[in-house]
């Protein structure tokens, strides 16, 4: 039977990140994809216009009828928006813990616009993080979740300890928006203490605007396909390091992804990605 994978996140009308980008992930990965919607946002490769939240009962019925019915395997969560949104799909999905659950703790697009509101940061933290089976923040959300400034390798390492004692089972910091280092870098690490680095070659590109939706999609696609945590998530490295290689040539500001080119490698990993086993 095929599989099915549930995003729980916002739309963006520009078609790069959001829901239309994990669907399309979704899609490309094999598995079949279902929404719940928690927020429209106006937006473009240039920036974010406008944002209208769905109201959080809506958001629970969305929930409520996909995993009623759909063989959903694995579970994403994106923008979230309010802390009203953040109680409403944690008490929805209290039911299907077994339900592997990646968390994509989406603070700031690109472009600067807010899609998390300040005091929903701490029902983030209390109420979602503690379910989740992989929390993937980039750089500046690890700062904000820890209060710990992240400028190095053994910064990351210190913040990533922090977030897995807030009780999500592992946690992948995403190395994208470190300016210090000729790669990107990002570290895995679970409560069971296993841990390594993922390295790849940093591409020179404007073609980022919905990397960490891709990757956090791709991840929960490979999820709901079976794949052990640790193979998902080096699968997704090498998906979303083609994605970002084969940058689309669409919009004047950050431009999308290519959310084709790991398919059209015949679904070959890239020689870009290294793993690194910390000591
Ligand atoms: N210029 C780049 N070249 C290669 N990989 C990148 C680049 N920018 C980001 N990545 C990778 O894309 C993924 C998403 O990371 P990041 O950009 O940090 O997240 P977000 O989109 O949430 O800010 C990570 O695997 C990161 O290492
Ligand atoms: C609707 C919506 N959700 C999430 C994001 C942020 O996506 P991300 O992958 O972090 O990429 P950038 O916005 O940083 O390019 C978004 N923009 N819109």
């Amino acid at each position: 039977m095929t599989s099915a994978a549930l995003t729980i996140a916002g739309s963006d009308s520009g078609g790069g990140a959001g829901i239309q980008a994990d669907l399309k992930t979704f899609q490309e990965l094999g598995v079949f994809g279902t929404s719940a919607l928690t927020a429209i946002t106006a937006q473009n490769t240039l920036g974010v216009h406008a944002v209208q939240p769905v109201d959080a009962r809506i958001v629970a019925a969305q929930i409520q009828a996909v995993l009623d019915d759909l063989p959903v395997k694995a579970i994403k969560t994106g923008m979230l928006f309010s802390a009203e949104i953040i109680q409403s799909v944690a008490h929805e999905l209290r039911a299907y813990s077994a339900i592997p659950l990646v968390i994509d703790p989406v603070m700031i697009a690109k472009g600067g616009a807010s899609l998390l509101q300040n005091e929903a940061v701490a029902a983030l933290k209390d109420q979602l993080l503690p379910a989740a089976t992989l929390i993937t923040p980039n750089i500046p959300e690890a700062e904000v979740l820890t209060g710990q400034l992240i400028r190095s390798e053994r910064d990351m390492v210190l913040a990533a300890n922090t977030l897995l004692s807030m009780g999500c089972s592992a946690v992948l910091l995403k190395g994208g928006h470190r300016e210090d280092v000729p790669y990107a870098e990002d570290l895995f690490l679970t409560a069971n203490g296993e841990h390594f680095l993922m390295r790849s070659k940093r591409i020179e590109t404007r073609h980022t605007h919905g990397t960490g939706c891709t990757f956090a999609a791709a991840i929960t696609a490979e999820l709901a396909k079976g794949h052990s945590l640790e193979k998902a998530v080096v699968t997704a490295k090498h998906f979303i390091q083609l994605a970002i290689e084969n940058g689309i040539e669409l919009g004047q500001g950050h431009g999308p992804t290519n959310h084709g080119a790991f398919r059209n490698s015949g679904y070959l990993k890239t020689q870009e990605v290294e793993l690194i086993e910390r000591r």
